[in-house]
């Protein structure tokens, strides 16, 4: 009997066992398939439900065999003159000058106009206002920056300052960064105004002068400038974000995004001081060896995942629908995925930008004689906050990190991220520019987002909380190392797509209403 009584319970405990498997079995297949429903029906909120309607607009975005040689040559006179800005103190004043002299010659229309005022503000940079023919309607606000970062000539296949053009591409530093922001904002009023078209709602171009070095001159003082004139822009749209050309795996499109934020910005001081004496009494550790290995453990220690925690999740939410499976199928469950996508995405430098705050020492200075114990080392290290990271996170993992007193942690300067701007169907500025990237570029898929850079949108914060930072700029992966990088280059047919897109821009800003099956309603 005891025998039996086993066998039974033994057979109970397996039926048991059987049973419990098929549950979950059984669960976890109804869960695959609400998960691949789910994928198969998302669709990202009701903020692409609506569209600008251009209406009645006259002027189509065709330019002649002779215009378009006149709007290259006209860029490539912008990128021969080397505006470079190494620190805030080192800016080439001979070519900023020239800059301003070349200027009315290379958009003789927009400076003959009586609807364009022209003023130089802080010496170098440049404030346009464009008087449109109805006051009832909100001006914005187009920036860009004139001025550009140093070269390695050595590195380049061209004369970064040449303009030289090869395989339809034209090489120069400037051309992705920002020049063609600069050249194409004004080419696109200059065509505008020579077909005689009158804008009907007013704006401002800002060109910058020091952007690279901060913007505390120029775009500091346009802002204080219009700010001191009452100025308040329905939207502002700079640099920052691009159209990605095959950078997003699985999106079977190109993907023009328009950053509503930024990163946040920090330059942290890591430094040691111990005291000099003869290098042929050494102490067992000098300063420049423990700022050393303290600046490895923060390299081989990033800053945490923080991917869907900031604007990156409305962009993947938007370009979900564009995208093949299985991506599509793992982006439409962000809830569940997103640390795995974060891990993916950390992979390639250019997207773990978008998934932590990254830190990198761009600078070590230490020792003073080869013969003498070194007295100090300073590192500087650049930051770049995720939206989600706030300055004081940041100081207590930079402290665990690097987990010793004797390295000195200071923060020299600190810029946080903006708060994110609009982009539901209540948005002017980011439906105006989606409208205006999907007529320019109808090959693209339109996305929120944010710059991995900084730029000079936040200086204007006082003037709108709506900053877009986008050039239709299209770039691959390789054109990414370009910024800031050797063989900085634009495709020459891009450009010309880059002032159709202004040249439509303005018109779409007089002629684009936020509409909704109730009402239209004029922007105001
Ligand atoms: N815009 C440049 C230069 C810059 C850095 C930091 C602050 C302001 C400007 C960058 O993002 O690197
Ligand atoms: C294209 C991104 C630009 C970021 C700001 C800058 O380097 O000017
Ligand atoms: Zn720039
Ligand atoms: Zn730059």
């Amino acid at each position: 009997a005891p025998a039996a009584d086993s066998c039974s319970a033994e057979m109970n405990r397996a039926r048991i066992v059987k049973l419990t498997a098929s549950l979950v079995l059984c669960a976890f297949a109804v869960f695959l398939v609400a998960l691949l429903i789910r994928a198969h029906t998302f669709q990202p909120g009701s903020w692409q439900l609506r569209d600008c309607l251009p209406n009645n607009r006259t002027l189509a975005a065709n330019f002649t065999p002779e215009e378009r040689d006149e709007l290259l040559s006209v860029f490539k006179g912008a990128i021969q003159l080397p505006t470079v800005s190494t620190s805030y103190s080192e800016l080439n004043i001979t070519a900023l000058k020239s800059f301003t002299d070349y200027l009315p010659k290379a958009f003789p229309g927009v400076f003959s106009s009586d609807l364009v005022r022209h003023e130089i503000i802080a010496n170098y940079s440049h404030l346009f206002t464009v008087r449109g023919s109805d006051p009832g309607l909100r001006p914005y606000f187009l920036t860009a920056h004139l001025d550009v970062v140093p070269v390695a000539e050595e590195e380049w296949d061209f004369p970064p300052f040449s303009g030289e053009e090869s395989d339809g591409y034209l090489y120069g530093r400037g051309t992705l960064d920002d020049k063609q922001s600069v050249v194409a904002i004004l080419q696109g009023l200059e065509l505008l105004l020579r077909r005689g078209y009158r804008p009907r709602r007013s704006f401002y171009i800002g060109l910058g002068h020091d952007e690279e070095v901060g913007g505390y001159n120029g775009a500091k003082s346009i802002a204080a400038e219009l700010q001191s004139r009452g100025v308040k822009p329905s939207f502002l749209l700079d640099e920052g974000s691009v159209i990605l050309d095959g950078i997003i795996s699985g999106l079977q499109k190109s993907a023009a995004v328009i950053a509503t934020s930024e990163k946040g910005f920090a330059t942290i001081s890591l430094s040691v001081t111990t005291t000099t004496g003869h290098a042929s009494i050494p102490p067992r550790e000098t300063s420049i060896g423990i700022l050393a290995e303290a600046v490895s453990r923060l390299e081989k220690n990033p800053m945490p995942r923080m991917f869907g925690r900031g604007p990156e999740r409305a962009m993947i939410e938007h370009l979900t629908t564009e995208m093949t499976f299985p991506m599509k199928f793992i982006m439409a469950n962000l809830w569940l995925f997103s640390s795995s996508v974060g891990r993916y995405m950390e992979q390639k430098p250019a997207t773990n930008s978008l998934v932590r705050t990254t830190t990198t020492v761009t600078q070590f200075h230490a020792g003073i004689k080869d013969n003498v114990n070194p007295p100090s080392a300073r590192a500087l290290v650049d930051v770049r906050l995720h939206p989600a990271h706030t300055l004081k996170q940041l100081l207590s993992q930079i402290d665990a990190t690097v987990a010793d007193t004797r390295v000195k942690v200071e923060v020299i300067n600190f810029s946080p991220s903006p708060p994110m701007s609009s982009y539901d169907e209540t948005s002017f500025g980011y439906q105006l520019i989606r409208t205006t990237v999907v007529e320019t570029f109808p090959d693209v898929a339109v996305a929120p987002g944010f710059c991995i850079g900084i730029t000079d949108s936040r200086h204007y914060q006082n003037l709108t909380k709506e900053l877009y930072r986008f050039s239709p700029a299209r770039l691959n992966q390789e054109d990414l190392a370009r910024i800031h990088g050797p063989n900085e280059r634009i495709a020459v047919k891009n450009y010309e797509e880059i002032v159709q897109f202004f040249f439509l821009l303005i018109q779409n800003a007089d002629f684009c209403f936020l509409s909704s099956a109730d009402s239209i309603s004029l922007d105001m």
